[in-house]
């Protein structure tokens, strides 16, 4: 892969799913049926992007849009954007894609949504994407013990979006 390689970002498609699973599986422990992948796209299509190199997908980020209580004030009802599961195909890190995709949709989420708050929960030993989160300005607000199939705490990481 050369430096100047064109990354493309845009909304993902059902002729999509196929690849993003792959990556998912390549990439994370966490694993979802068809069905997940495919919902989460006719519900909330906006928030679930890919990112083209030579058009070939190398990496996705799917969100859900939430309503329920704030995570930052106690009793007050907000719209949250989930990230649930963002990946890139290890050849292509730190080449700022998923900065790219993590930014794409944390504006959608904003605009379109009118969400004020978007959280995740992200492996304790998962430095590359605790970094990652931080540096979008996601904050670690708890920890979640055994929040993993395998046992490992997640931290709940969230960021206010107005
Ligand atoms: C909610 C969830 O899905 S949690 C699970 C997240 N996904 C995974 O862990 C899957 C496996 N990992 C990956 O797919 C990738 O490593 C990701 C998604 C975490 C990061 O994707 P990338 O496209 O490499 O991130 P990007 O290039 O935008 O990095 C942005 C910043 O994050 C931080 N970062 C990214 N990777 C690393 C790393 N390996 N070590 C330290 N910091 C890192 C850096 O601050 C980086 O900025 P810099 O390159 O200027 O220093
Ligand atoms: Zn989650």
């Amino acid at each position: 892969m050369n430096s100047d390689m064109r990354i493309k970002i845009r909304p993902a498609t059902d002729k999509d799913i196929d690849y993003v699973i792959a990556i998912n599986i390549e990439c994370l422990p966490e694993h979802y049926p068809l069905s997940f992948w495919l919902e989460h796209l006719s519900k909330y299509g906006d928030v679930f992007y890919v990112a083209e190199v030579d058009d070939k997908i190398v990496g996705y980020v799917l969100t859900r849009v939430e309503e329920g209580e704030s995570l930052f004030h106690i009793g007050k009802k907000v719209k949250k954007g989930h990230i649930v599961s963002v990946a890139v195909r290890e050849n292509y890190r730190r080449r700022g894609i998923a900065t790219y995709l993590l930014s794409t949709v944390l504006s959608i989420l904003v605009h379109l949504y009118e969400a004020s708050e978007a959280y995740l929960e992200v492996r304790v030993s998962n430095v590359p994407a605790i970094k990652l989160y931080e540096k979008l300005g996601f904050e670690i607000l708890r920890k979640i013990e055994g929040y993993y199939l395998d046992g490992e705490d997640a931290y709940l990481m969230a960021k206010r979006l107005k």
